[in-house]
């Protein structure tokens, strides 16, 4: 991410605002002035208050806040935006308006509150990635990590999303999917039921395992869970590199997994001739046997005006703009 830190004296006749991204992993906050020039940040644990409980979030948003305002001891803080993994649904949205409303009597936090009610802006994590990804308020984030979703607002304010089932029935294209995928094809082919592959050695190797039938105690003793299991997907990513055509093809079929959730938001809020930018987010974007020019290749077949980018901010800064553009200091482009 480009954002840089700035390090001068914060001015004190400025409307700051808080930005803050809650993850299933960590939560970060960031403290923007009315332009968006970042001058704190701060990163706690996770705050996805469906897994961990509503004060254990509350927990790690004020430890975040506390961090990004250490060096602006007294600041007077006008708006806030949240994103926060897990919050779809309108009541969502008024469990953690609450959540935020607690923070205001949370004298431990060393911060002037001069909220305006219209400077709090509660959302989800996807349309807080989407506007921290594109800097403007409409375009496609597609994001592609231990899980996947595709979500989208369009300049009359419509809204789309596809995918994000989870890991059970859904996450299509995922880092989750790729491992699973890759290690079926080992499977298989130890078996004779399948071609060879090199997967078959890079797991072995990367797990330093001495035959195959080992990666039933890793995969289902060990504990391991999504997240484990969706770290082995770099290992399809380099065997596809190296020409193996069954890891190819592993990536090729993620490529279109996410190509048709992004196809599938796009046409529900952009004509097919449109000028709009999707924002690629998450770890598999990170593919060496170019998955993301696979998959901008493909989108471009169908949306020829359509700008693939890598994200020009993180999502907590999209939070913050959203609070900015509720003050009306900021209007964001779509
Ligand atoms: N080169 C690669 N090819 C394929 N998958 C990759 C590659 N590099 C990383 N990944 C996968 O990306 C996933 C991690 O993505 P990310 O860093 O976005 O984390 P997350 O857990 O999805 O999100 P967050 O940490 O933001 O909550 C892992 O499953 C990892 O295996």
């Amino acid at each position: 991410m480009s954002d840089g830190v700035r390090d001068s004296e914060f001015n004190d006749s400025t409307d700051w605002v808080l930005g803050i991204d809650g993850g299933g992993t960590k939560t970060v906050c960031l403290v923007m002035d009315e332009t968006g020039t970042i001058a704190g940040r701060g990163e706690a644990g996770p705050s996805n208050y469906q897994t961990i409980g509503l004060a254990a979030a509350g927990e790690s948003i004020s430890q975040a806040i506390a961090l990004a305002v250490k060096e602006l001891p007294g600041v007077a803080i006008a708006g806030i935006g949240v994103g926060l993994a897990g919050v779809g649904r309108p009541a969502d949205v008024q469990v953690v308006q609450g959540l935020v409303a607690g923070l205001y009597a949370e004298s431990a936090l060393p911060i002037r509150w001069n909220l305006q009610s219209e400077g709090v802006v509660v959302t989800h994590d996807c349309a807080i990635a989407l506007v921290g990804g594109t800097g403007s308020a409409s375009g496609v984030a597609i994001v592609a990590g231990t899980g996947s979703i595709a979500y989208g607002c369009n300049s009359q304010g419509e809204s789309k999303r596809a995918g994000g089932w989870g890991y059970r029935f859904g996450d299509e294209g995922s880092g989750y999917q790729i491992a699973i995928a890759g290690l079926k094809a080992a499977a298989r082919s130890h078996d004779g039921r399948g071609p060879k592959t090199l997967l078959t050695d890079s797991l072995l190797d990367y797990l330093n395992l001495s035959q195959l039938e080992d990666l039933i105690e890793v995969i289902y003793r060990r504990g391991w869970g999504v997240t484990e299991i969706a770290a082995l997907s770099p290992l399809v990513d380099r065997a596809a590199a190296a020409g193996d055509a069954i890891a190819l093809q592993i990536l090729e079929d993620a490529a279109g997994e996410l190509v048709l959730m992004t196809q599938t938001v796009a046409l529900a809020l952009f004509t097919r001739d449109q000028a709009f930018e999707v924002v690629t987010i998450g770890g598999v974007w990170r593919s060496v046997c170019h998955l993301g020019d696979r998959f901008r290749d493909s989108l471009r077949t169908q949306f020829p005006a359509v700008q693939v980018i890598s994200p020009r901010h993180e999502p907590a800064y999209g939070a913050g703009l959203l609070a900015l553009e509720r003050l009306g200091k900021r209007v964001l482009s779509s």
